[in-house]
Order: structure tokens, then C-alpha cells, then sequence
């Protein structure tokens, strides 16, 4: 009560807003004296804070021209996290007159992340301002029980807010997000929010304005995610940038890609792939250390492929590469004698290609009779595979499941992979995989179609099968045949279709130029190209 006297008072003599930012015993810890219209608020310790947690300051201010609470009081309440925010408004006889307070909420209690109470005579004020800041507190502290640790959700996955910002009409943002979070799932990440902003420029610093990013700090918060992903990629400074802005982990969408690569990762070469892949991420965004580094170095977008941590020395990290660079080629070497070797036996050489989960491995083992990993994730395949396929007059061919294709796929995955799809450059036929049930079909295909040609593989002769018919409706399947009038459609789970593509094969590689078709006599096993035994323990 006196304070706000005292408040009021200078602030009238001054003719400027002054503010108290109070801690919870009720002692003023900051002074500041602001413009007549505005407040700045100094950077703040930000030592106590913590996901879930709230700053343990609430700000007390004076407004001169008898007007509430504005976007900037409630941003910077967000922003700072503060327990609350007060705007006192000051009479003509320098008295306090009107008080206007907003507070935070926990999650779920409503659409808005605070709550904005009816102004009302300051000296009418009986909130206490503690017990409701200790409530709140109270209530994210339960939010994290039931979630067992901050920012894992009671799976024990961690939990992320999606951010996608663009210049992008929000329909096509969306889809991105769609499959940002089906990689998100893959990596392991649940996804209790999404946030879509459509911008008309993108803030080269920060990407959105500071308001909208304290929205979004607020919807993590209120989610309990300790980490944001951006879709697309983000410059070194401004994962720094929005990290140390929002005091969340911030990764992005190539991040989550290498991620699942780290994990998926079972061969020593997929192993060194991934790794070197990482290694060349992290090399620019190694100028300085810093605490936003280690950041961008925990969890996931953080882990090595195994359970091998990542190595954050740049002096290391460049020997590494050597390392590794060394030991891939000696990896491709094998793989180039192996192809040699197949290529005496003389049977035609078919790759499966397409967008990741379009069921190239399914379609693998229904050809084949194998049983090599096919699964609901994305990237569940990175290593080649190559199995033979006889048909039943008495042809052989070998067929490779390869690693699937992403649009705007990494170019530090493009790099890294070359090994492995370079398997593709032997390949007397492709043929490209599509998921008939993704709505997305159409933009799959075509991004798969432009990573072929990237590759220089636009001339490998080629069939298009759409693949999941089984789970396309009617209606779609008639659109999809305008679509694509020369595609194969088929299931590989239901084996729909199935003839159609073998035959197809067939007449192909019979016609094939320099394809000698025929009984594979003394030909290696080709059975799998990957027989170099993992080591038991890593250098
Ligand atoms: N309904 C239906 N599902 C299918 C069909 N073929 C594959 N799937 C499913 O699609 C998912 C992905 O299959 P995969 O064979 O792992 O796909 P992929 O192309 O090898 O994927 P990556 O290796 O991750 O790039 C799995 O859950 C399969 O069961 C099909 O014909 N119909
Ligand atoms: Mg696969």
C-alpha cells in the first residue's frame, strides 16, 4: 500500500512510468524508472529459472494516462516469466487510483496463457500476490509429476512444441509440419503442441518478433516441453539466438533427421555415415562454445549414432572426420568389389528408391520371402540390402532396398550417403516406390523424381509403382490413375498388384541394353553386401 503511494507519487513528480519489480517476501529487487508511455525492464538473472518454474518476481508499475495493462506488459510477463504483472494507474493529485493485474495460468485452464483480472481501487486490493504465484507454481510442479522428470512426458519421451515459420501460405506449412512430426515421433519426441506462423519476411535474427516468440516460450512452457524444433534449417546464430531468447533447447528439422539416422544406424559403415554426417553439421556451429552450445549438444539432435556420445572439440571433431573419411573409402572399395563380383555373375541389378515409409522394404521382403526391417518410422533403412529375386522362369535378379529419400534432404546426409547411393549408379533398373495412401503423394514423387536427377541417375530406365493401394479409397484411386497414368499400383502387404510389377520388371531387364539375363552360375552370395562384422568395442 505504501509502496504504491511512494510509486505513485514519484512517478506523477517525474511525469514517467516506474516500476518495482518485487521478489516474494515483498522487497523491492529492482527499481526502474521508464519513458512516459513505456517500461523497460533490465535482463534478468536468469539463474532461478527452470522449466515449469516462474521467476519469483512480480512487476509493480505505475501507468500515467489512466490506461491498463498493453501487449508489452503481457509480453514481458511472459517473456520473463515474472508471477505477475501490475499497472497502477496515477490520479491528477499524484495518488494511486485504478490497479490492473494478469497473471500467468498452468496448462489446460483455459485458451489464453494468462489470465487479466478486473481493474479495480488499489486500495481494494486484497490478491495476495504470493500464495497465488506459489499456486501456479504448484500446479506446473504437478503438470511435471505426472510427467515424471521436466519435459518428458509420462511415456518418458521427451516432449517438444513443432515451430514452423514462413513466408509459406499455412496450408503448405502445415503439411511441412505433418512431416516434421512424424519424424518427430520417429526420433522418439512426443508433440503436445505446433505452432504455424506465417510472416511476410523472416527475421534474420530471431525469425518471429519477440511477442510471438514469448507466446511460444509460453506454449512450451504450459506443455511442458523443454525443447523447440524448427522446421526447416536454421544458421548457427539463430539456433544460439532463439535459444538463449526462449531458455529452451532448440534444435531443427535437420537436426531431427540426422537424429534418426543416429539411431537407426546399425552397420559400422551406416554407423561412420551418420557420424561424419553429424560431424560436418557441427563444425560451423562450433565458432564459439558457449553455453547455447551445450544446448545444442544434449538429447536429442545431440546423440552420436550408438549410445557414442558426440565429440564437441573442434581440433577432435576434424581428426575424426580424417578418420573416418579414411575408413569409408576403404568401405567403398568393398562395396564397389562386391558390385564387380555381381556384375561377373551377370544378373540385372533392380534398386527400390523412393520417399522414406513408402514400404520399399516391405515390397523387399514380399518379392523376396525376407525379413529385413520394415516399419511404421521414417529412415527405418539405411543400409542397402540386396537380395536375389527368381522368377519363375528361372530368371534371377538381385534386388537392393535402399535408404529413403526426404525432400530438402540434408546435404551433409547427401554427402555421407554417397557411399550408399552410389549402389544406385550400378542399377540397371529403378524402381521408384510411392505411398498411394500419403496425402502428400504427389510432392513425394516429385521430390523423389528431382534427388534422382540430382544424383545423375534421370536416365536409369525406371518403373513408378504406387505402392498401399490396398488403403486407398475408390474416388482417390481414380484421381491417382489421371495422375500418374503409367504407374504400377499395388500392395505389398495384401501382394495386390504384385504380378504386374514382376512382369513389368521382366520385360525390362530382358530389353535392358548389355543385360545379360540368365542362371547366375558360381555367383558370390549376394545375398547381403553388408558382411563386415561390427566390432565389439569402438575406437
Ligand atoms: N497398408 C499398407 N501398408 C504398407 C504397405 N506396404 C508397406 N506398408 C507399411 O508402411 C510402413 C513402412 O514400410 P517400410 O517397408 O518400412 O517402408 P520403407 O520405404 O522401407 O521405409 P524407410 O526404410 O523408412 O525409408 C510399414 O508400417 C509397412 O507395414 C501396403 O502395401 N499397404
Ligand atoms: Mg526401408
Amino acid at each position: 500500500m505504501d509502496q504504491a503511494r511512494e510509486l505513485a507519487a514519484i512517478s506523477y513528480g517525474i511525469g514517467r512510468q516506474v516500476g518495482l519489480l518485487i521478489d516474494r517476501k515483498g522487497r523491492p529487487a529492482h527499481i526502474i524508472v521508464g519513458s512516459q508511455k513505456g517500461i523497460l525492464i533490465p535482463e534478468l538473472d536468469r539463474a532461478r529459472l527452470s522449466a515449469g518454474r516462474l521467476r519469483g518476481l512480480r512487476l509493480l508499475h505505475t501507468h500515467l494516462a489512466g490506461e491498463g495493462l498493453n501487449e508489452e506488459d503481457l509480453t514481458d510477463m511472459l517473456f520473463l516469466r515474472l508471477d505477475s504483472v501490475a499497472a497502477l494507474t496515477v490520479d491528477g493529485m499524484a495518488q494511486p487510483a485504478t490497479l490492473h493485474m494478469a497473471h500467468l495460468l498452468p496448462p489446460g485452464a483455459g485458451d489464453a496463457p494468462y489470465d487479466v483480472l478486473p481493474p479495480r481501487p488499489f486500495d481494494r486490493v486484497e490478491e495476495d500476490c504470493n500464495a497465488l504465484a506459489e499456486a501456479l507454481e504448484a500446479e506446473l510442479a504437478r503438470e511435471g509429476e505426472r510427467i515424471d522428470a521436466p519435459g518428458k512426458a509420462a511415456s518418458g519421451r521427451e516432449k517438444a512444441v513443432l515451430v514452423s515459420v514462413a513466408t509459406a501460405p499455412k496450408a503448405v506449412q502445415d503439411a511441412s509440419l505433418d512431416e516434421l512430426a512424424a519424424l518427430a515421433d520417429t526420433a522418439g519426441l512426443d508433440v503436445p503442441e505446433r505452432v504455424v506462423q506465417r510472416v511476410s519476411a523472416i527475421n534474420p535474427k530471431f525469425l518471429l518478433g519477440k511477442g510471438k516468440l514469448a507466446e511460444i516460450e509460453i506454449v512450451a512452457l504450459r506443455a511442458g516441453a523443454s525443447l523447440l524444433v524448427f522446421d526447416g534449417e536454421l544458421s548457427p546464430s539463430q539456433i544460439r539466438n532463439l535459444a538463449e531468447v526462449t531458455q529452451l533447447r532448440v534444435i531443427d528439422r535437420t537436426q531431427l533427421i540426422l537424429d534418426i539416422f543416429a539411431q537407426h544406424a546399425a552397420t559400422r559403415s551406416g554407423k561412420l555415415q551418420v557420424e561424419m554426417a553429424q560431424l560436418k553439421y557441427l563444425q560451423p556451429r562450433l565458432v564459439r562454445q558457449d553455453r547455447a552450445m551445450s544446448r545444442l549438444m544434449g538429447g536429442i539432435g545431440g546423440r552420436g549414432p550408438g549410445e557414442t556420445k558426440l565429440e564437441v572439440d573442434r581440433r577432435r571433431i576434424r581428426e575424426r572426420i580424417g578418420r573416418i573419411k579414411d575408413e569409408l573409402k576403404e568401405l567403398r572399395k568393398r562395396r564397389a568389389a562386391a558390385r564387380a563380383g555381381r556384375a561377373r555373375a551377370g544378373l540385372p541389378v533392380v534398386s527400390l528408391v523412393g520417399y522414406t515409409n513408402a514400404g520399399k522394404s516391405t515390397l523387399l521382403n514380399t518379392l523376396t520371402g525376407s525379413a529385413v526391417l520394415a516399419e511404421n518410422r521414417l529412415f527405418a533403412t539405411l543400409d542397402p540390402t540386396s537380395r536375389r529375386l527368381r522368377f519363375p522362369s528361372d530368371h534371377e535378379i538381385i534386388l537392393t532396398d535402399t535408404v529413403g529419400f526426404i525432400r530438402e534432404l540434408p546435404k551433409e546426409l547427401k554427402e555421407a550417403f554417397r557411399a550408399t547411393l552410389e549402389e544406385l549408379e550400378a542399377a540397371d533398373l529403378l524402381v521408384a516406390v510411392a505411398d498411394a495412401s500419403h496425402p502428400e503423394v504427389e510432392a513425394q514423387a516429385a521430390a523423389v523424381a528431382d534427388i534422382l536427377q540430382e544424383m545423375e541417375l534421370g536416365d536409369t530406365p525406371r518403373l513408378f509403382v504406387l505402392n498401399k493401394w490396398d488403403a486407398v479409397s475408390e474416388e482417390r484411386r481414380w484421381e491417382l490413375r489421371n495422375l500418374f497414368p503409367e504407374a504400377i499400383a499395388l500392395s505389398a502387404k495384401t501382394r495386390d498388384g504384385l504380378s504386374e510389377l514382376t512382369e513389368a520388371v521382366l520385360a525390362r531387364v530382358r530389353s535392358g541394353p548389355g543385360v545379360r539375363v540368365g542362371r547366375a552360375e558360381g555367383a558370390e552370395d549376394a545375398s547381403t553386401d553388408e558382411g563386415i562384422p561390427e566390432p565389439s568395442a569402438t575406437p
